[in-house]
């Protein structure tokens, strides 16, 4: 423990250290009192001479977080006694990094708010810095995705993701299961879109000799080679009625037979579907079958479409570029910046992925201008404040904001539908949990 503020009580800076993550002690106004270990070697020296204070060290800023635009843990600590929890995008001394910041409150004798602890646990499941690696953002809807996919990773709720086509569904399937208990195991995904009913269930369960004309030997299905795993269904909205059936019987028992077989299987995954639908909609139409919906829905997480991502167009766009890039990196112009985050982009990063790919073949260096950029955007129009595609639709607004909100309540229904001033029920109906 290092004590940085000389007032503080040591007896409670002595706590940090028993904390296996990074820890500072807080005052009531913000001035950091001391750091543990973790804490210095994670996101480096406090100066000892100077009053530090949390909004400063963290952010840069030079008011507190909520005055910043941004949440703070302590406040929300202070209003609410108990503990608090919130995604931030911090300064460290690798750039800027997701961290998973938890404020506990610590009460006096008397029962007054001495102090906070705060505990800093930094986030790999996306990069808030240049990546070729990871899903790429710290725009707030991008931290509010962050935020979900690390909340549930660890659990093995099922996960729906929602958003249109190339926001990064596959890619946020990846990163739960990377950041899950069963990430030492394999993550199968199974295109369900173009898939008849019979090729679904022989992928999906496999076949035995002689089940159906060609099945001239046993054949293993996908889900036994999920065993353990994670089984990621991509355009569920796409799989035929006849396969629903056998899906929830699987999802709801947890046992199959192989096409041709009597054999009953026992199945262990984790299951993640993806859609770029709108699933609801389907279930009307009676083209999707509602108990699915409901069974694979327990965790809806909607994906932000890129043109409300803000800067995040920049950082992905670079990150393509170096992913791209082979000896010299490609860069773009301030104003090819610009343009590109006034453009619509219908086919989100993917769309933008090709518009760079495009333009590094009409390059004549390493610098892409705006010229350049136009001859490859014939069909990307930059959009105008009278289009109405920035314009998303309700039911998809609401379920943004109802997952920002759940995020920031840590996951508590109550407290979420409290803050929304709706019932439990209305909150559960409209996450499409219950009826
Ligand atoms: N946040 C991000 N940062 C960097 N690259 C991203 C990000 N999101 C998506 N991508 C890239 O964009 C492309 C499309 O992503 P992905 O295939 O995951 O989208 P999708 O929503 O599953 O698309 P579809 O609905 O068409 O299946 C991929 O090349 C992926 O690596």
């Amino acid at each position: 423990m290092q004590l940085i503020a000389k007032d503080s009580d040591k007896d409670v800076a002595y706590m940090l250290d028993g904390f296996d993550y990074p820890a500072i002690l807080v005052s009531a106004d913000y001035r950091i009192l001391a750091t543990n270990e973790l804490y210095r070697s994670t996101f480096g020296e406090i100066d000892v001479d100077k009053e530090a204070r949390c909004y400063q060290v963290s952010h840069g800023y030079q008011v507190p977080c909520d005055q910043a635009g941004e949440s703070c843990p302590l406040l929300a600590c202070k209003s609410s006694g108990s503990k608090e929890r919130v995604l931030h995008v911090h300064t460290t001394p690798r750039g800027k990094e997701h961290v998973d910041v938890e404020m506990l409150p610590i009460h006096g004798e008397d029962g007054e708010l001495k102090y906070f602890v705060e505990i800093l646990k930094p986030v790999h499941i996306a990069s808030a810095e240049l990546s070729t690696q990871n899903m790429v953002g710290r725009s707030p809807v991008f931290n509010a995705l962050v935020e979900m996919i690390n909340l549930v990773a660890s659990r093995d709720t099922s996960v729906l993701l929602m958003g249109e086509s190339g926001t990064g569904k596959e890619l946020a399937a990846k990163a739960i299961h990377e950041a899950s208990s069963r990430s030492t195991r394999p993550m199968i995904t199974v295109e369900c879109a173009g898939l008849t009913e019979t090729l679904f269930e022989s992928e999906l369960f496999g076949h035995v000799k002689g089940a159906f004309t060609g099945a001239t030997s046993n054949k293993r299905g996908l889900l036994e080679s999920a065993e353990g795993g994670t089984l990621f269904l991509d355009e569920i909205g796409d799989v035929p009625l006849g396969m629903q059936v056998k899906l929830l019987r699987l999802i709801e028992t947890g046992s199959y037979r192989a096409v041709g077989s009597t054999e009953l299987k026992r199945a262990n995954f984790r299951l993640i579907c993806a859609t770029h639908k709108n699933l609801s909609n389907n279930v009307a139409s009676g083209e999707f079958r509602e108990d699915l919906y409901y069974r694979i829905n327990a965790f809806p997480i909607v994906l932000p479409p890129l043109r409300e991502r803000g800067d995040d167009i920049a950082l992905i766009a670079k990150s393509i570029l170096e992913k791209f890039s082979k000896k010299d990196m490609y860069r773009l112009t301030e104003s090819a910046i610009k343009l590109l985050e006034k453009c619509n982009f219908a086919g989100n990063v993917r769309e933008l992925r090709n518009v760079l790919e495009r333009a590094i073949i009409f390059a004549h260096s390493n610098i892409i201008d705006v010229k350049i950029l136009e001859r490859c955007m014939l069909d990307v129009r930059p959009h105008n404040d009278n289009n109405e595609d920035k314009w998303q639709d309700l039911k998809s607004k609401e379920m943004q904001y109802l997952n920002e909100l759940l995020a920031f309540c840590d996951g508590d229904k109550a407290r979420a539908a409290h803050i929304a001033g709706i019932s439990l029920r209305s909150l559960y109906r409209k996450l499409g949990v219950v009826k």
